[in-house]
């Protein structure tokens, strides 16, 4: 029996694994590797394939189904999902005959809150937890521009042991997927999410990318504010983060492309609808349940929320 993992949603982070899985596994007779794509990037995929392009090179991958019929796709063992979150409900809603007790999820979000989302809908499941460092985009349907060599994959799971997963990271090892299976998943995925809650918010409310954020005290000084509001919220909630993880935030935002900026940041530039509730209101929301305060996330949100219609 075949292996089957489907990947929901071909954008700059699931085309880019995704693409890395297809091309690894592309002959092989034990692992399947399905993309789950609809619209003009199913059907740019379907007749040119899916296009990655790097600094220095370029690549054509083919999977062994393109579909995003849930009778085509058939049952899968693995799921990654890699839609933006204000698709997670409807995007797993279209294939959820897909999903039985035994298939294993990986979200690959921003955010905090996608494995209780997926669990509400799949409480039978194993549904990991998990994040990723990279800059990459769609450069047009079935064409993912990734940017530098940053590249990691976070995985692991609270409620199973690391030795389950052992397949899994197997499989990423095989298709040059950098991952790391964590034991700690959950303060990883909340150190991910205090560096890219802050970010996206800061940049997308001054307009300004990530020099422009370091380079200029009275922005840095906001991005701070945000960072030592999200953390007092992780902290309240029990996280066990390292005592210097806003040193250590700042530390790798200095350590980032200075003209880069946010994924929230391009899109709500492209006028494109943006993932601020996940990234934004979250945090007001948890601070309002544990009762800590946060000011300038809540001024941020009120002034992203009347700059955006949908
Ligand atoms: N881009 C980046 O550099 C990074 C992004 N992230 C996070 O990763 C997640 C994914 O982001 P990103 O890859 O940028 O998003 P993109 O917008 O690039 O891609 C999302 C893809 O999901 C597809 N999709 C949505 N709904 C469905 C559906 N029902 N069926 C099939 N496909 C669907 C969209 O297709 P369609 O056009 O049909 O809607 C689109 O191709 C986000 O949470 C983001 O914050 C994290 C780190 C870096
Ligand atoms: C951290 C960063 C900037 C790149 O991984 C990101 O997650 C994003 O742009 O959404």
């Amino acid at each position: 029996m075949k292996t089957r993992i489907g990947i929901l949603g071909l954008g700059g982070v699931g085309g880019y694994f995704g693409g890395l899985l297809a091309k690894a596994y592309a002959d092989s007779d034990a692992i399947e590797i399905i993309f789950i794509a609809r619209g003009k990037t199913k059907k740019a995929i379907a007749a040119n394939g899916l296009k990655i392009i790097l600094d220095e090179s370029e690549m054509i991958v083919f999977p062994k189904l393109l579909s995003d019929d849930a009778e085509k796709i058939g049952k899968l063992d693995y799921l990654i999902c890699a839609t933006k979150t204000y698709d997670i409900e409807t995007s797993f809603e279209s294939i959820k005959n897909c999903i039985t007790s035994k298939t294993i999820i990986l979200p690959l979000y921003n955010g905090v809150d996608a494995t209780e989302r997926i669990l509400n809908l799949f409480p039978e499941n194993n549904v990991l937890q998990g994040c990723v460092y990279i800059v990459s985009m769609i450069e047009s349907p079935g064409v993912i521009k990734k940017i530098g060599h940053y590249e990691k994959l976070f995985f692991g799971s609270k409620n199973t042991s690391i030795s389950s997963l052992k397949e899994l990271q197997s499989i990423f090892e095989k298709a040059s997927v950098e991952s790391y299976l964590v034991e700690n998943i959950e303060e990883t995925v909340w150190e991910k999410f205090i560096f890219i809650s802050a970010l996206a918010s800061v940049t997308s409310y001054l307009n300004e990318n990530i020099g422009g954020i370091l380079n200029n005290p009275d922005n840095k000084a906001i991005y701070i504010s945000l960072l030592n509001e999200i953390t007092a919220v992780a902290l309240a909630k029990g996280l066990a983060l390292p005592n210097d993880i806003i040193v250590q935030t700042i530390i790798k935002l200095e350590k980032s492309p200075q003209d880069n900026t946010s994924s929230m940041h391009r899109d709500l530039l492209a006028g494109h609808k943006i993932e601020v509730n996940s990234l934004t209101e979250f945090v007001v929301k948890e601070g309002m349940k544990y009762g800590v305060p946060t000011p300038m996330y809540r001024m941020i949100l009120d002034k992203l929320m009347d700059s955006i219609i949908y």
